[in-house]
């Protein structure tokens, strides 16, 4: 009886000890099942916008994350305009991957361990007590970085695995790539080629969003059209190929000078129309007054000489009792008052903001 004691007392421990191992590997079959759940979402994601959920949203929240948040390389800042007033919380958008060079220098591999906030501050909106940095590489290149962080300063540790880490990198990498990929896809059918701006497609479908949400919220909607003043003596003194840069120039100044949300397209040759949602009458004619300035202060290096620019802008308003109307016809009359007070400033002169009197 007495040599059967220990040998029952091992016994239980090695139970205990089998039970514990049995249940964290049913933890682990869990959490790979989590995992994998979220992986194949990603790859399933049908937009850069639902992709940019699953990781932001999706991730925190099965993983019991406290912040998720990913930095993407936007050189020519076609992301901004393409998520516009939709950018997630959690997304930063850089001009170029210095920054992310300095975080990650040559390694492809996670980085873990405690939060420090001279180097971490910026990657999270609150204080974290550990994090997991991952590099995200195209072809070598730094496209991006995910950052997940804990307020348990155990969560990650220096000598964590990061084999599953590293899987969600390598497949993270592919997804974004096609994403945005597609969206340039989706972005080329709806931009002008020349000018780089939206194309009258895109501008005639977002109208209708535009005035659908104004008067959903009773908001105000401004409409400017805006045409190069003695374009065809530009062309004819200068040549085709200088009017063209200096079409690229006005479009893209113009551009320049709207906020995230506005739409600006070009309507057709030297013409162009801009959508300034919540902008009232005297908002709207303060930005277009600056649009003008703008173009008529900085002459074009298109040619030898450079060329002087001025542009003349209608400007309307979308009316107040709209409320039983066609949002078609709506985005007609908007147009068609913006285009006649245009042809009041052509009228009066060239280079001025003429707004519709209606
Ligand atoms: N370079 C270039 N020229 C274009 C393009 N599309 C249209 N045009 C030219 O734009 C000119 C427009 O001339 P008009 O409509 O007479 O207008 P304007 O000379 O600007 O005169 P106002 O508008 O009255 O100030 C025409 O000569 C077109 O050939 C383009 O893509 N590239």
């Amino acid at each position: 009886m007495d040599d059967a004691a220990p040998l029952e007392a091992e016994n239980q421990h090695l139970r205990q000890q089998l039970q514990a191992l049995l249940q964290e590997a049913r933890a682990n079959e869990e959490k790979m099942r989590r995992f994998e759940r979220l992986e194949h979402r990603l790859i399933g994601a049908a937009s850069l916008q639902e992709l940019l959920q699953v990781l932001l949203q999706d991730y925190r929240q099965v993983f019991a994350l406290d912040e998720v948040s990913l930095a993407l390389v936007d050189g020519e800042q076609e992301l901004a305009r393409l998520l516009g007033a939709a950018q997630p919380a959690g997304l930063r958008l850089l001009p170029d991957a210095a920054a992310l060079q300095r975080l990650h220098g040559e390694t492809d591999l996670p980085q873990l361990g405690a939060f420090k906030p001279a180097r971490h501050g910026e990657l999270f909106a609150h204080v974290m007590a550990s994090v997991a940095l991952l590099p995200i590489r195209r072809h070598g290149r730094l496209i991006a970085s995910l950052h997940f962080g804990s307020l348990d300063a155990l969560r990650y540790t220096p000598d964590a695995g990061t084999q599953l880490l590293q899987r969600l990198a390598g497949i993270l990498s592919v997804c974004l790539e096609s994403a945005l990929n597609q969206e340039r896809l989706k972005l080329a059918g709806l931009t002008d080629a020349l000018t780089g701006v939206h194309n009258r497609r895109y501008f005639e479908h977002r109208c209708l969003v535009e005035i659908a949400q104004a008067r959903r919220h009773r908001h105000p909607l401004a409409c400017l059209f805006l045409d190069i003043d003695g374009f065809k003596a530009i062309n004819d003194r200068h040549g085709h190929a200088a009017g063209d840069v200096v079409l690229r120039t006005v479009g893209q100044s113009i551009l320049g000078q709207l906020r995230a949300g506005d739409t600006i397209a070009r309507w057709g040759g030297e013409e162009f129309v801009a959508l300034l949602p919540q902008a009232g009458q005297q908002q709207a004619r303060e930005i277009a007054e600056r649009i003008r300035g703008r173009i008529a202060a900085q002459a074009v290096a298109a040619s030898e000489q450079p060329i002087a620019v001025t542009i003349s802008i209608g400007l309307s308003l979308l009316g107040h009792d709209i409320a039983g109307r066609e949002p078609g016809q709506l985005a007609q009359d908007l147009l068609a008052a913006a285009d006649q007070a245009l042809y009041r400033a052509k009228r009066e002169g060239r280079n001025r903001v003429v707004a519709d009197s209606a």
